[in-house]
């Protein structure tokens, strides 16, 4: 009987459920049919007026042509507007409700709420038993799914296509089923009989009982759903707050599931959402460090970790914690990460997951890391650097301004930067600078400042001025250094290019830059001016013997001295080597320049003790004088020059005014100089040959050859006026080649043609004796004439051999070597040593002929001459008198043991035909 009782109530229930159906089906039906004919268009009047909730619909009201005003009316409206106005309408009460509404009548009951989370997954209809107001009824809700013809009305809330809209709700009161069920359930009990007569007792309360625990069960069912809902409500309620979150979010829960995983957090992974929701063990660190290892989320659930390496600044104050990460494998590029992840708790207190934000600070460190290093190079730059605000007031200084003005940072800020003024630039110079400032937002150039200690510092200064959007300053930016060491440096390279750095006297360019000045003055001034040339004697023995280091203490003390001798207007400057310069501004006759040479030269030959050594010097000084021995600087340094050296040739520790004459022979020099030149291209040079005889026996030992100029302009050319041009041109070098030469073709031709053997000695000049590879060219020359060196002697003067005593033994001993007889020329004139004397391996000395001249008058010279000869015999060597014109000098010549005899008395120098005579006349009579 339970059982049938049972099943009679289940009808009931099925055939309310039915009904319910059939009214949802009518109205579903009316709906779908209107909403696909666009609505219904209604003529507005007391019943009908535009509905405020379709406000956004533009077509909402129209007017016909016969003027009647519409109005829409969708069709869901329409349908709760009936049921508004027949609630009771075949006893079931329909309604529409939505999630999203504006009219506040469509907001869904709670039942309502469930019933629309239930068929939004299940997408079909829902019914339940359920109590309102104390009865029983039956709910129903029908899916309503967003058509495209929904749209028209409902596309504002932004439900797409074939998402749920909303529902259909109709309440079938249960009370008639119910009491059909009941009476069905009391035919059953009296069909049964009187058997079942107390059973109908039972049946009456198991019918009532049946129908409670039916509809406590649809209670509790509904409760449970209201929960789950409520649940699923503040977790979507999270999601959705999570979702529009800035940073990027992950929410895991207590079985480490991610439930939340946000659009940021999907775009800085490239994870989507649906990839990583459900994911645990770890899944969610993958995009973030390619390995699996915990997050910041895993620490925030281990209570117990207080420190992680993996973070900086990890810290925890209660259930959050903070850290920050290098995520090397993020995404497509590396990243820096800011999180925070804290555990989430229940009401109780729970742990039910875990939330961890996480920021991309890449742009934010990169700008950090873009201001620090800014920072250091501002702070480390090697130039001070100020900024200054509007006012002019120090904001910011740095580590140099720090070491250049004395002021720390904190010292300078708030100060004005004319703290560091140091009074040396006047008012106008500030002007100009912040005129330029505020003109071209720019100056720059140097300015004298002090330091904090009161020093005074040149530096090079920038200022800019920076100014906003609306071109007002705002601030000053400035950058120093201190030039305090260019400056120096640049003094110092003046002072080099200006002053000689032995002797500290103004140099050849000052020189010409003050003679130029004193110049002008004396054009305008109409006074004289003298230039003096001074050059010291015999400076470059001195050099070469006692050795550079003296050759320097001597210009310096020379240059001392002369600045002694000198007026203050005077000027005194190193012209090169050994050459001064002193130039005398100002004065009114050429007795002055006399007087200061001569002043000059008791000055400079006075002895000098330098380096224990005791030297002496003499100058040679040449003068020229302003206007009349020349009118510009190179004028009278060019005379002044050729004074100095007729000074020289005058025998030196002399002065010599610049003369006419000077200028003449000068001129001629020149002239001599270039057709000297052409001479050697064209090999203008013949040979005389000078005999030289046994004064004994008569007999012809040989010629020395003397070079002449045969010029094609002025005749034969004497060696006097040409060889000391040709010395120093350097054109000698080619000359005493060529000499050697014909005198090496010469005594190869006088061989051939059957003559005796005779030398022919040939002059070798100092150039030619300092040729490195003199030996050897001297052979090659006469293995190719066919000459040999028994033929040949070469004489060598005794200055040209003293000068590098050490050099000459060397090179003669070579020349020995190679069987060439060797004489020392002009002997007695220079400075011999003689122990040096001793080593050079020289046969012959010839007695110069200016002893030889009054030799029987002059004691001195007969003196000299008796000892040459007697000293030279001692040490092995032959004598050879030159220029014996006289019976008498040769007598005394003889009588003293002199071994050959050159000069006049035999013959003068004989051009070639001439001395084959000779040579053949002594042949013939045998004395050769
Ligand atoms: N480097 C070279 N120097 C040369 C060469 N040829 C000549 N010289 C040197 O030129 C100087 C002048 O020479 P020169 O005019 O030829 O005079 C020589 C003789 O003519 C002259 N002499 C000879 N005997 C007498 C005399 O009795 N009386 C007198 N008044 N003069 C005389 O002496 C000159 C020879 O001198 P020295 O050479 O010292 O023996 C002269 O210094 C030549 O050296 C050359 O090729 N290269």
């Amino acid at each position: 009987m339970w059982w049938n009782v049972r099943v009679a109530y289940q009808q009931a229930l099925a055939l309310a459920e039915t009904q319910a159906e059939i009214a949802l089906g009518k109205d579903l039906a009316f709906r779908k049919w209107a909403s696909k004919r666009g609505g219904i268009y209604m003529e507005q009047g007391p019943l009908v007026s535009p509905s405020p909730f379709l406000n956004h619909v533009p077509d909402r009201d129209l007017e016909t042509t016969r003027g009647v005003h519409l109005t829409l009316k969708n069709p869901a409206m329409i349908m709760n507007e009936i049921t508004r106005e027949a609630p009771r309408f075949f006893g079931v009460d329909t309604r529409i409700t939505s999630r999203l509404y504006i009219n506040p009548v469509d907001a869904p009951d709670e039942w309502e709420r469930t019933a629309l989370f239930i068929v939004e997954g299940t997408r079909e209809d829902y019914h339940a038993a359920t109590i309102i107001n104390g009865k029983p009824y039956l709910r129903m809700m029908q899916p309503m799914i967003m058509e495209e013809s929904c749209l028209k009305c409902h596309a504002w809330t932004g439900i797409k296509v074939g998402e749920l809209r909303g529902g259909t709700d109709v309440s079938i009161p249960l009370a008639p089923f119910y009491a059909a069920a009941g009476k069905q359930a009391r035919g059953v009990a009296a069909s049964h009989g009187a058997i079942w007569l107390l059973g109908l007792v039972a049946i009456g309360f198991i019918t009532r009982r049946t129908m409670t625990v039916e509809l406590e069960r649809s209670r509790h069912e509904a409760q449970l759903r209201e929960k789950n809902l409520e649940l699923q409500d503040s977790r979507q309620y999270l999601l959705t707050i999570i979702e529009f979150l800035p940073d990027a979010t992950l929410i895991i829960d207590n079985h480490g599931k991610v439930v939340g995983w946000n659009r940021e957090l999907a775009r800085l992974t490239g994870v989507s959402a649906e990839e990583m929701i459900g994911r645990g063990d770890l899944e969610y660190a993958l995009p973030f460090y390619g390995q699996r290892r915990p997050l910041l989320i895993d620490l925030a659930l281990d209570p117990g970790c207080e420190s992680d390496g993996r973070y900086e600044g990890f810290s925890r104050i209660g259930d959050i914690v903070h850290g920050e990460c290098y995520a090397p494998g993020l995404g497509e590029t590396p990243a820096y990460l800011t999180s925070a992840a804290s555990v989430l708790r229940n009401s109780k207190g729970d742990v039910i997951g875990a939330i961890e934000c996480i920021r991309d600070t890449t742009e934010q460190m990169k700008a950090q890391q873009r201001i620090k290093l800014l920072a250091k190079i501002f702070n480390e730059s090697g130039e001070a650097i100020v900024i200054t605000d509007s006012e002019n007031r120090i904001m910011e200084t740095n580590k140099a301004f720090a070491q250049f003005t004395g002021y720390s940072r904190e010292e300078a800020v708030g100060k004005n930067p004319r703290v560091l003024k140091s009074g040396i630039e006047d008012k106008k110079f500030y002007e100009n600078m912040w005129r330029s400032i505020l003109e071209s937002n720019y100056w720059q150039g140097e300015i004298w400042d002090k330091r904090k200690d009161g020093s005074l510092y040149p530096k090079w200064l920038t200022i800019t001025a920076i100014r906003g959007e609306d071109n007002v300053i705002t601030n000053y930016f400035a950058t120093f250094s201190d030039i305090t060491q260019r400056k120096e440096a640049e003094k110092r390279i003046e002072q080099l290019a200006h002053t000689d750095t032995l002797t500290s006297l103004p140099n050849r360019h000052t020189l010409v830059e003050r003679l130029t000045q004193a110049l002008e003055q004396a054009k305008r001034g109409g006074h004289l001016l003298a230039v003096l040339f001074v050059d010291l004697d015999r400076f470059k023995m001195i050099n070469d013997t006692l050795g550079h280091h003296v050759g320097d203490l001597l210009l310096m003390e020379v240059a001392s001295r002369l600045k002694s001798s000198l007026r203050a207007e005077d000027v005194v400057a190193r012209f090169g080597g050994d050459e001064f310069v002193v130039v005398q501004p100002r004065i009114r006759s050429q007795v002055e320049p006399a007087h200061l040479a001569e002043k000059i030269l008791k000055t400079v030959a006075a002895p000098y003790f330098l380096d224990n050594n005791t030297v002496y010097t003499s100058p040679s000084i040449g003068i020229s004088v302003f206007p009349n021995d020349g009118t510009t600087v190179a004028e009278l340094f060019k005379n002044a020059d050729v004074a100095m050296y007729h000074a020289k040739a005058a025998g030196r520790n002399t002065y010599q005014m610049f003369t006419k004459e000077m200028h003449t022979a000068a001129r001629q020099r020149l002239a001599i100089e270039n057709s000297l030149r052409s001479a050697v291209t064209n090999d203008e040079f013949v040979l005389h040959y000078q005999p030289q005889l046994d004064p004994a026996t008569g007999k012809l030992l040989g010629f020395e050859a003397l070079v002449r100029w045969q010029s094609p302009d002025n005749g034969l050319v004497y060696p006097d006026r040409f060889i000391p041009v040709a010395e120093e041109t350097g054109m000698i070098l080619e000359i005493g080649r060529r000499v050697f030469e014909m005198a090496c073709q010469q005594a190869a031709r006088w061989r051939d043609a059957g003559y005796p053997s005779v030398r022919i000695a040939v002059n070798l000049s100092a150039r030619q004796l300092r040729q490195p590879d003199l030996p050897e060219m001297l052979s090659g020359i006469m293995k190719e004439c066919g000459a040999d060196p028994e033929m040949i002697e070469l004489e060598v003067t005794e200055s040209m051999t003293m000068e590098r005593p050490v050099e000459s033994i060397r090179i003669l001993g070579a020349l020995k070597a190679m069987g060439i007889g060797l004489a020392i020329d002009d002997f007695g004139t220079g400075y011999s040593s003689l122990s040096y004397l001793k080593l050079f391996p020289v046969d012959k000395l010839k007695i110069d002929r200016s002893f030889v001249k009054d030799i029987e008058v002059d004691p001195d010279d007969a003196a000299i001459a008796s000892a040459t000869i007697a000293m030279a015999h001692t040490l092995g060597k032959k004598v050879v008198a030159e220029g014996v014109e006289s019976q008498a000098q040769l007598d005394f010549l003889v009588q003293h043991g002199c071994d050959i005899i050159q000069g006049y008395f035999y013959s003068k120098p004989l051009a070639v035909e001439e001395a084959e005579q000779y040579l053949a006349r002594h042949a013939q009579s045998g004395t050769v």
